[in-house]
């Protein structure tokens, strides 16, 4: 008898049905190339290809080692939920991770007492105690071309000093001559916080010269530092997903390791999702960069057919972005394109798209995704979701309400309340968690700064406490509570306190008349830093305009109890909300990305990091499966970018 035709392009799952691959999917899991990249757009299936890779080559040859590499977090969750989609159990010989972490990993076996610091408390005093060697070296040696600041600007710092280590500064400018200050200006980089920089480096040497401590993205800056050109990587495969986010360390790392001619490799990206300032754009005519970096000769693999949606996502992407995406007709998918007057209007069409799911696709439909460019535009959004009653569960984005400056407003909102006469002692509204931010707050603006570990780890404790016996947040913000001490300035506070009770019956009308700028006028804190905490506290105040303080808090409360009871269930919540980093790699049913106008999103950037705002705008769009909402200023609609 005869047995049906296997059909070639049918690869074997655990799951019982076979996955179909395209002939260029098939071409490249039998690829032979010693080295071969995939350069091709959003959703046509790298990642899965990828994952058949390794799952073909663990089927070809049982006890090989595989090394499974992406950028980011988001990546390695991608990759593996491929591999579940074909196999039950990962092997162990399959290893899937960051390249950061490999770096951790391949440091920690050289040396088990490397010491890895995550703690923000102790790099941001790290940080200052640079800027005070700053300090100290300018005395000896001054320099006028620095202004040495009396605060270092966190996220400034942070944004250097992995910038300034992805593209290995410091060896760039001992190959340009030593000069830090002409590299700087040339480059045009911030001399003074290239100098916080150097102090930064230095201080996290021992007096030997050996590490003493290893932060996020120094692992990989530690191995691409080295002057050894093999590292000991005994892999028959690697696999690099996201190449478009590789930086010159990343890359100089990769290539260490795939410096034995066994080891066999294949990378994909697409230029187009390049969304790291820092990456090293090897896609986009540049591929040969890439080949002169692998020490083999590297061949490129076409897909050409995004896998994730039909037609009419790829001619929506084709409108804004020319880059011919191409989609199976048999893939069905929808998209909206709607035009909204102003933010209330938009967020009124979310709920509405979102009302839609629920409407067809009937009891649990899957939540919608919306996709956001700026944090602070999450709290309006979540806040009018909380108000119909609903749950949105947020990603990458904080919660507003934790936000220290808020939290602190809360907490005076709160107290105020407390003059009343008939005032009766119940535990307060605002959750611990909220109060820790509160007290937080209270102690960063109230006193300029929070400058002891010891205080920070009292936070829960007072928290719980102030809870519990909510007298104890009034005694706090007067000046009562022994951690206060003498030395802080909480007369701001105090003023707030002793405003008008009648305004506890209009929460915005207490934020107006408080004097809420001067509650954060005495923290010195750089341009960027005070002007975002403004966007958020003028965002709060429009927040709560025609509601008395009770609802507010009450609003809050049902908010977190929502959330929480959510993460004790495990249902879906009606929204998602996601920052663009967070949806990198991943893909939803239902996306609609709201707030779309330029210079909004896309956002006004330097014209050297244009694309980088453009390629936020594709990720985004190209994230959806079925159905996509575009949701554009009514006078200012999205212009199509140049090739
Ligand atoms: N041969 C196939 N048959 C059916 N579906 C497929 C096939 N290959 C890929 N897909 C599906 O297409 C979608 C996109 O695939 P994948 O995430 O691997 O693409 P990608 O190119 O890595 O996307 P991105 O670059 O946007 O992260 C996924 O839902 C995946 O399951």
């Amino acid at each position: 008898m005869l047995q049906p035709m296997q059909r070639t392009n049918a690869f074997p799952t655990d799951h019982g049905q076979p996955l179909m691959l395209t002939t260029e999917q098939q071409a490249i899991v039998h690829s032979q190339a010693a080295s071969a990249i995939i350069a091709a757009l959003a959703g046509t299936g790298k990642t899965t290809t990828l994952a058949c890779c390794a799952v073909q080559a663990l089927r070809a040859q049982p006890d090989a080692r595989i090394l499974v590499l992406a950028h980011s977090r988001a990546g390695i969750q991608a990759f593996q939920h491929r591999l579940r989609a074909l196999v039950h159990q990962v092997p162990g010989q399959l290893q899937v991770t960051t390249l950061e972490r490999w770096s951790a990993r391949t440091l920690r076996q050289r040396d088990a007492g490397v010491r890895f610091v995550a703690d923000p408390v102790e790099l941001r005093q790290q940080a200052q105690q640079a800027l005070l060697e700053l300090e100290a070296q300018l005395q000896r040696q001054p320099d006028e071309r620095i202004s040495v600041p009396a605060e270092v600007d966190m996220q400034a710092f942070w944004a250097f000093n992995r910038a300034a280590k992805k593209s290995l500064l410091l060896q760039r400018v001992q190959e340009a001559g030593g000069d830090l200050a002409a590299f700087c200006e040339e480059q045009l980089l911030d001399y003074t916080l290239a100098r916080i920089f150097c102090a930064y480096e230095r201080l996290r040497l021992d007096t030997c010269g050996d590490v003493r401590y290893y932060a996020e993205g120094d692992c990989t800056y530690a191995l691409a530092q080295e002057e050894d050109t093999a590292l000991p990587a005994p892999y028959d495969l690697v696999l690099f997903d996201e190449m478009h986010d590789l930086d010159l360390a990343a890359l100089t790392v990769l290539r260490r390791l795939l410096h034995d001619p066994a080891t066999r490799f294949l990378g994909a990206g697409d230029f187009n999702q390049h969304i790291d300032t820092q990456a090293w754009s090897v896609f986009h005519n540049q591929l040969h960069q890439l080949a002169d970096f692998l020490p083999q000769t590297t061949a490129t693999l076409p897909l050409t057919q995004s896998r994730r949606f039909g037609p009419a996502v790829a001619q929506a992407v084709n409108r804004w972005f020319p880059v011919g995406m191409q989609a199976s007709a048999k893939r069905y998918s929808t998209v909206y394109r709607w035009s909204y007057q102003d933010d209330a209007d938009c967020i009124r069409q979310l709920l509405q798209a979102q009302a839609s799911l629920s409407a067809r696709d009937g009891a649990t439909p899957a939540p919608l995704t919306v996709i956001l460019r700026h944090p602070h535009e999450a709290a309006a959004l979540e806040w009018a979701v909380a108000a119909a009653g609903q749950v949105a569960s947020l990603h990458g984005l904080p919660h507003f309400y934790e936000e220290r400056e808020l939290a602190l407003l809360l907490g005076l909102m709160y107290a105020h309340g407390l003059q009343a006469p008939d005032w009766k002692s119940s535990p307060c509204p605002l959750g611990p968690q909220i109060l820790e931010r509160f007290i937080d707050g209270a102690l960063y603006f109230g006193k300029g700064r929070v400058d002891t570990r010891q205080e920070d780890s009292d936070l829960p404790t007072m928290a719980t406490q102030m809870h519990q016996h909510p007298q104890g947040i009034w005694r706090f913000l007067i000046g009562e509570h022994t951690a206060q001490g003498g030395r802080r300035n909480f007369a701001a506070f105090g003023n707030f306190l002793h405003l008008p009770l009648a305004l506890q019956d209009n929460a915005q009308a207490l934020l107006q008349q408080a004097d809420v700028w001067g509650l954060f006028a005495a923290t010195p804190m750089p341009h960027a830093e005070a002007q975002r905490l403004r966007t958020r506290v003028q965002g709060f105040i429009d927040l709560v305009a025609g509601l008395t303080v009770p609802q507010v808090l009450q609003q809050i409360d049902s908010m977190v109890q929502r959330r929480q009871r959510l993460q004790h269930t495990g249902q879906p919540a009606h929204f998602q909300i996601l920052s663009i980093e967070q949806a990198k790699g991943q893909e939803f049913e239902a996306v609609a990305i709201p707030f779309l106008a330029p210079g909004r999103f896309p956002a006004p950037v330097p014209h050297a990091l244009a694309f980088v705002e453009r390629n936020r705008l594709y990720v985004a769009m190209t994230r959806a499966r079925q159905r996509l909402w575009l949701l554009e200023d009514a006078r200012h609609p999205i212009q199509a970018f140049e090739a």
